[in-house]
């Protein structure tokens, strides 16, 4: 795919979790290990693996949000442009937690009013009509959400709130744990699909981890991200993961569905086909970003390096959304 030199990417770089233990003889834990990549606008990225394999921590990295036993090393930097990082990326959690007794749009409106205090009422409801539209929301606006007592609506339709609630403050960046869990195959289809439409008409950055998909909803990721036990096993565009596991020897059956195949090969108790594959990716899968994790690493080289395979302009300047471990300082 031609990729635009406007696009904006969010770059992630050598990014390392560790969680404090507490006793001083005990070892720290690594949660994520050494994770190098970047999202680009108008493109939607799928992480999966197994459970437990740190999705969640690294979305977390991503969104400056993990918990204070967490410490992070590594860099997270939004390139092309320079708008406040603060109201840059909203995250949308695994869990949907609304007043069970306001109705869709009521919600949208206490959130908006809250996040959006500049603007006036008459810009408020486009905004609201606006979002409903985009997530498919406007049959349920009027309808009560509900709670453990109250019938209200569906489960999709609370996952496409939560989202419409991240996405009505306008983030460039978008980080959502577990978009599909808990929804059946249609409700799963239809929310990437609108985080999809939310990326390529929207031109956001969006970044979402992933239970389980069926086929067509994996046909709906550009970019996929595998990790396994806090490290990468493949990143790069999601229909050549098909091809990449083939050359490494390990095809897909032709009655399995692609996403299942790649868990099942990567999940701990297939330590052999893990190391395998790692192996694999550092000799022959050319484009993998983790090429940059093996060179002596400075900032202008990892631009140089996207500037010659999509050929970025080089920005004049970077802001950094966060920054090492201790410092967590602005990056100039
Ligand atoms: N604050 C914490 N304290 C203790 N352990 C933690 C903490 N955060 C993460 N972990 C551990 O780190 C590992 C990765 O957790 P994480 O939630 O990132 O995995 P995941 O891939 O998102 O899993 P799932 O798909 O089941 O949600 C797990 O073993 C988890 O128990």
């Amino acid at each position: 795919m031609a990729r635009s030199c406007r696009s904006r990417c969010l770059v992630w770089e050598d990014v390392t979790v560790t969680l404090a233990n507490g006793k001083k003889e005990k070892k720290n834990k690594c949660l994520v290990s050494g994770l190098t990549g970047l999202a680009e606008s108008h493109r939607i990225m799928a992480v999966m693996g197994p459970s437990g394999s740190g999705k969640s921590t690294f979305l977390d990295a991503l969104a400056g949000r993990l918990s204070p036993q967490a410490s992070m090393a590594g860099k997270v930097l939004l390139r092309g442009g320079s708008p406040p990082p603060a109201g840059e990326k909203s995250y949308v959690t695994q869990e949907d937690v609304f007043l069970g007794t306001l109705t869709v749009k009521e919600t949208l409106y206490f959130g908006a009013r809250l996040r959006l205090p500049e603007l006036t009422t008459a810009e408020l409801d486009e905004a609201i009509d606006e979002t409903l539209t985009k997530m498919g929301l406007e049959e349920c606006a009027d309808n009560t959400i509900g709670n453990w007592h109250l019938r209200g609506i569906s489960g999709g339709e609370r996952r496409r709130l939560s989202i419409a609630v991240e996405i009505l403050a306008q983030p460039q960046v978008l980080c959502l744990d577990e978009a599909t869990t808990g929804l059946d195959s249609a409700a799963a289809f239809f929310v990437v699909q609108a985080l999809r439409n939310v990326a390529r008409r929207d031109g956001k950055i969006v970044v979402c981890s992933i239970h389980q998909p069926t086929d067509d909803v994996f046909r709906l990721f550009d970019d996929l991200l595998l990790i396994s036990a806090g490290e990468a096993v493949y990143f790069g565009d999601s229909q050549g993961a098909v091809k990449f596991f083939a050359d490494s020897g390990f095809p897909c059956p032709t009655r399995r569905n692609p996403p299942d195949h790649f868990l099942r090969c990567i999940t701990p108790e297939f330590d052999q086909v893990f190391a395998a594959l790692k192996q694999t990716q550092r000799r022959n899968y050319v484009v993998s970003y983790l090429d940059i994790k093996q060179r002596p690493f400075s900032l202008p080289s990892l631009f140089l390096y996207l500037a010659r395979r999509h050929g970025y302009r080089i920005p004049t300047d970077i802001n950094c959304l966060k920054c090492n471990r201790n410092s967590q300082q602005q990056m100039g």
